[in-house]
């Protein structure tokens, strides 16, 4: 109960001797002990009682501390109040120690996120502002950049810091499902938000120049920071290209951008990402993303919501392909028609 603002609370047990009079710490702060009796428990045993009068002074006591303090700790991290970090030593520690706020509105967690920290390179290489911002404790990408700059390894920062979005793992329930025309595709259950992360595009890393030709394998993704920020025009535009993208190739500005060096080949060894779908009027978009380096030409390949995605929408990118650019080994064009069912498709893949 309260008196004049200060909490009065009655717990059993022992108190040392030699701070009988003194004060007492408990877990919503400094009290002193003002009575104590002995009480015959229901089974007989000897409780001893103290009533503790909280000191003055303290910061005044809001109500869900109250309610804390006379409950158990809460079992579940999830179910804290105003939880802004489920684990502010990023798995360092054996147990996570979550981390909330009741105080803010919005409740902001302590620094450890570079969301609050003006000094983090990492988010300073993506311009003024970071490319994300929380939203339910998910980070969502504002806008498609030529590559995302992410806090990594070498950051001080924990890894809830909403500047490591990509690195959260999957945030959505989905499901792969056989489509009519396309083979399998991907759909989720759940309302995906505008830039939302998705997914990493996972396979084995290997040089393009080890797959070039291999037409039967349709699950071979280029890594190709120039195409994921300018879409299609990016790839056509390779040959002459006047982008001006200072920070992805500084050294040879006036040649035109190498091709991709690398891909990242999900034929064997992948995850769902595998599954997801072309369409000409996708409602995902791909984007680049460096996270424990800075060589764009090993960039992560990363998918994220393009717009509001319902329930049971089955999920798509452009695959970005140039129209008549598959060709077999016999030098004839390799035609793939495109099943997207878009108003405006554009009849193939490639
Ligand atoms: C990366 S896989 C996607 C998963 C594939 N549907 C499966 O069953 O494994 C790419 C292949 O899926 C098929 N595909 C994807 N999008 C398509 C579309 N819009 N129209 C027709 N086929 C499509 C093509 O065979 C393409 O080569």
């Amino acid at each position: 109960s309260k008196d004049n603002g200060n909490l009065i609370r009655v717990i059993r047990g022992h108190v040392a001797k030699n701070s009988y009079t003194g004060k007492i710490y408990t877990y919503d702060g400094l009290y002193k002990v003002v009575d104590d009796w002995v009480q015959k428990g229901v089974q007989g045993h000897v409780v001893y009682k103290y009533k503790l009068k909280r000191l003055e002074g303290q910061p005044s006591l809001t109500t869900t501390e109250v309610r804390f303090t006379r409950a158990e700790a809460p079992r579940k991290i999830s179910e804290l109040p105003g939880l802004v970090c489920d684990d502010i030593s990023g798995g360092q520690e054996n147990i996570p120690i979550p981390a909330t706020n009741v105080v803010d509105d919005p409740p902001v967690p302590p620094s450890g996120d570079c969301a609050n920290n003006k000094n983090c390179s990492c988010a300073q290489l993506n311009g003024s502002d970071l490319p994300y911002v929380s939203f339910k404790n998910i980070g969502r990408l504002v806008e498609p950049k030529a590559v995302v700059f992410e806090c990594g390894a070498n950051c001080s920062c924990n890894r809830n810091c909403v500047n490591r979005t990509s690195q959260q793992g999957l945030q959505h329930r989905l499901e792969v499902f056989k489509t009519a025309s396309k083979g399998w595709g991907v759909r989720t259950w759940d309302t995906i938000l505008p830039g939302a992360p998705i997914c990493e595009y996972v396979g084995v890393l290997k040089r393009t120049e080890e797959v070039d030709g291999l037409l039967h394998n349709n699950y071979i993704f280029d890594i190709d920071c120039l195409q994921t920020m300018k879409g299609l025009d990016g790839r056509e535009k390779r040959a002459g290209s006047d982008m001006n993208m200072p920070s992805l190739h500084a050294e040879n500005d006036s040649e035109a951008p190498p091709a991709p060096e690398y891909c990242i080949d999900a034929g064997s060894i992948g995850s769902f990402a595998r599954f997801i779908n072309h369409s000409c009027n996708p409602n995902l978009f791909v984007q680049c993303v460096l996270t424990n380096h800075h060589d764009v030409k090993l960039a992560k390949v990363m998918l994220f919501a393009a717009d509001t995605i319902l329930p049971l929408q089955e999920l798509c990118y452009d695959y970005g392909y140039v129209l008549n650019s598959v060709v077999s080994p016999d030098g004839k064009i390799v035609k793939l028609p495109c099943c997207c069912g878009a108003p405006d498709c554009r009849k193939r893949l490639y």
